[in-house]
């Protein structure tokens, strides 16, 4: 699994290359073209200039500062309908992936890499057909949908579903009926039901959206998920990442809610938040099991808690033993984090050996790509190279406010 994030960089350069296979064309593709006849890049038609890279004026609510943005160029004619307030749009419309660049969409039409089937129980899935190894790209996508969390806030009902159902309309004809494919779960209002059961929360610029990305709202739930997402802000995809390896044939799921939590508490959540009751199979392990597993949570909660954080007494042996749990439970997402921690812990102990082991498994097995994620991994990697001279080294807490 070593080095896999260089991999993903590479599947993902390969993405691109492939879908912009042209043999001689005019011009080089940007965000206003979509490809024609001959497989070129042609020009979208701006329909208002002066509201570019927006279809039109926004329209906005009566009781609100929140206005629908449409641009139905963005993403080479896929189009987006955003609804958030004006100063926001226009910090959104200056990422250039609205003007003058094409948001990476990986895999292109036509892959083979996964399928849909229909689960008795829990609807239509993902089956993956290809080997996908930790920290792989599934797939990139940019949302249909944002909607302003903020919008919910001092808006009716009936003025949101309003608004949502002319964000819909104004997408590109083949966009709405992405949107209309999607699942609707709680035979509700038909956009409210779509955005219920297949909204993502995503932050972008401090502020958090539910976004509609239907091609990853396809991948069930599973409380010990093969794959992970997050939302990249400078090209505005939702990218979908694997935790482990995954097989030919294996489901590919994501997890909706916080894993850390027992069986119980998990069923609760995805009733009460997703309106279903959890058929994952870590949900239908036998009861001795599902106690075995909820007693694993309940030490890795306190665990994480004491080590978060160098200002407590805990030696490198419980950081060791956070490892084993998180191994033994599944948790393939939270293992950079446990050996982070870890490395930091012998770091304070000045144990020079494991903390060299434990950094560099941290960057080896490390998953996310967020700017502020990456920053701790470029730490992670100083400290394996040097650990003598990382900002830890000999910091063991012996009370008091700072070292
Ligand atoms: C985001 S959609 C997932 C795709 C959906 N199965 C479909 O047919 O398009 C969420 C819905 O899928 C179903 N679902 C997803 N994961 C499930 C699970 N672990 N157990 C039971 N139902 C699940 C529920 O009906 C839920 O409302």
């Amino acid at each position: 699994d070593s080095g896999s994030l260089d991999h993903v960089a590479y599947r993902f350069e390969a993405g691109s290359s492939l879908s912009s296979t042209i043999s001689i064309c005019p011009n080089e593709p940007t965000q206003l073209m979509v490809r024609g006849e001959d497989n070129c890049p042609v020009e979208l038609p701006i329909p208002n200039p002066e509201y570019y890279p927006w279809d039109s004026a926004p329209k906005c609510l009566n009781t609100s500062d929140f206005c629908l943005y449409t641009s139905s160029s963005f993403a080479s004619g896929r189009g987006i309908s955003i609804i958030t307030t004006q100063s926001t749009a226009a910090s959104l419309a200056s990422i250039p992936i609205f003007t003058t660049k094409q948001p990476p969409v990986y895999p292109p039409k036509g892959h083979n890499l996964y399928y849909e089937f229909d689960f008795p129980g829990r609807g239509r899935g993902v089956i993956a057909n290809t080997t996908f190894h930790r920290g792989d790209l599934i797939f990139s996508h940019t949302p249909l949908l944002l909607l302003d969390e903020e919008m919910f806030e001092g808006t009716s009902k009936t003025e949101r579903n309003s608004v949502a159902k002319q964000a819909v309309d104004a997408l590109p004809p083949a966009t709405r009926e992405l949107f209309y494919s999607q699942a609707g779960h709680f035979g509700t209002d038909p956009v409210e039901d779509r955005i219920r059961t297949n909204g993502f929360a995503i932050k972008l610029g401090g502020r958090t959206y539910g976004a509609l990305v239907p091609e990853a709202a396809r991948l069930n739930h599973e409380c010990r998920p093969n794959a992970r997402y997050a939302l990249d802000a400078s090209s505005l995809t939702h990218r979908a990442h694997a935790t482990r390896t995954i097989r030919p044939g294996e489901e590919l799921t994501f997890s909706y809610i916080n894993e850390n939590q027992p069986w119980a508490s998990r069923q609760a959540h995805l009733r009460s938040h997703w309106g279903f009751q959890c058929k994952c199979n870590h949900c239908s392990l036998p009861k001795k099991q599902r106690k075995e597993s909820d007693a694993r949570i309940a030490d890795i909660n306190l665990l994480n808690m004491e080590l978060n954080t160098l200002w407590s007494p805990t030696t490198p042996d419980l950081a060791v033993e956070l490892v084993e749990l998180c191994q033994a439970e599944g948790l393939h997402a939270s293992m950079e984090k446990a050996y982070m921690m870890t490395a930091q812990r012998f770091c304070a102990w000045e144990d020079e050996e494991n903390t060299r082991k434990y950094a560099q498994l941290a960057v080896e097995n490390w998953l996310a790509w967020e700017k502020q994620e990456l920053a701790s991994k470029e730490i992670m990697k100083a400290m394996a190279k040097d650990p003598k001279n990382a900002w830890c080294w000999g910091k063991v807490w012996e009370g008091g406010e700072e070292f």
